[in-house]
């Protein structure tokens, strides 16, 4: 009898929120079940009611390895957290809104997802992107380093080559930079590099593997198809469309979609898997290896994408490029250069 006054009145409670409340909880049963500690990661979403975001929470939701999903944005929040939130998976779903709940968002996370901040348009570079997302990405890193520096950071938001040393600076500055713990999300090259293989080649995709490294816009994107598994050889002429396919395609995505946004459902996809593999890096999995863009000593730039093994303090190891051929060698140098200036713009824009 006892027991179902106190569900009754905490379902009253759920629904009746007290005005002072600022945080959107789900269901009281599932927090209860949270406090008590339930086995998982907790994990933040910024920018989720996005494109991005909103797919983004519903995956993570469906994750066994999240018990708590924070999600953050200055919009729309409470409308998308009660949504995911009546789904029937075991993490805790709990919505923060606007700059004052950010700290409450961030405390005690172990994995902070990005992808806050503005989409290209058609005709725009992701660099175009650079004047407004960095100064989101820069004060959302002010809080990861004050409220969970400990946490593995995903960034989404672009320009990727820039927005990961704007991270790296912030977390230098306020002295909680551990470069195992900052990537850059490449992923969706690696989903589209398998995909756009395995329909030349006539295979499942699940069964294709293409590193791509460099960075994440345009020529920076060096697909590696030299090593795809399973080996395979290409025609100059293949390697020139496939190469071009996968270095364009969120323009694809971005023209396609004619003003109304970026790649949305795939890069939740794509974002999900990494973070996953972060997770399972994580608990100690062991061989999670993925590619990503990292401070690294891969070449002489100081971030490169390259393949990375993921295990308990983010990226403990960082894979050499292997034997390139000719194509991927020149491929090589002109990604270098445009990283070099985009890398240094991430930097100034923090020391400035
Ligand atoms: N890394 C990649 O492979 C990849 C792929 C696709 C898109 N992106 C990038 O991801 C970003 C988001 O894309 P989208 O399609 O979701 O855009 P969107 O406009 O649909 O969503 C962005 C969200 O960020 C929120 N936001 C804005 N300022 C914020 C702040 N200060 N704090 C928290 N949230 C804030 C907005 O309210 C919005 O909900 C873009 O920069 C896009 O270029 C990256
Ligand atoms: O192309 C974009 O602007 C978004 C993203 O970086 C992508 O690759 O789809």
């Amino acid at each position: 009898m006892q027991r179902s006054a106190e569900r009754i009145a905490t379902i009253s409670a759920h629904l009746n929120p007290p005005p002072s409340s600022h945080q959107m909880e789900g269901l009281s049963a599932a927090n209860c079940r949270a406090k008590g500690g339930s086995p998982g990661f907790k994990v933040a979403i910024l920018g989720a009611a996005g494109g991005i975001g909103q797919p983004l929470a519903m995956l993570m939701k469906m994750n066994p390895l999240v018990s708590v999903l924070h999600l953050y944005d200055v919009a729309n929040t409470p409308g998308v957290t009660a949504d995911i939130s009546h789904m029937d998976t075991g993490a805790v779903v709990r919505g923060f809104l606007g700059p004052q709940q950010l700290e409450d968002a961030l405390t005690g996370m172990d994995l902070v997802i990005i992808p806050a901040g503005v989409p290209r348009k058609p005709g725009m570079t992701r660099d175009d992107l650079f004047n407004i997302n960095a100064g989101i990405v820069k004060t959302l890193c002010e809080g990861i380093a004050k409220c969970c520096p400990k946490a593995i950071v995903n960034i989404i938001s672009n320009p990727v080559n820039s927005t990961v040393p704007i991270a790296a600076e912030v977390f230098k500055m306020a002295g909680t930079f551990d470069p195992r713990r900052l990537l850059g999300v490449t992923m969706l090259d690696v989903v589209r590099a398998n995909t756009f293989v395995a329909e030349v080649l006539g295979l499942d995709p699940r069964e294709v593997d293409v590193p791509v490294v460099g960075g994440h816009a345009g020529v920076t994107i060096l697909p590696l198809l030299s090593q795809i598994k399973p080996p395979c050889s290409f025609t100059p002429a293949e390697t020139e469309h496939l190469t071009s396919r996968i270095q364009n395609g969120g323009t694809e995505v971005v023209e396609a979609k004619a003003g109304a946004g970026s790649a949305t459902l795939s890069m939740a996809y794509a974002a999900v898997k990494f973070a996953d593999a972060c997770l399972h890096g994580l608990r100690g999995d062991a061989a999670i290896i993925q590619c990503a863009f990292v401070s690294s000593q891969v070449t002489e730039l100081p971030f490169f994408a390259s393949k990375v093994r993921l295990g308990r303090s983010g990226v403990e190891e960082i894979f050499p490029l292997g034997p390139l051929n000719e194509y991927e060698r020149t491929g090589l140098e002109k990604a270098k250069k445009e990283l070099a200036t985009s890398i240094q713009k991430g930097v100034g824009f923090v020391k400035k």
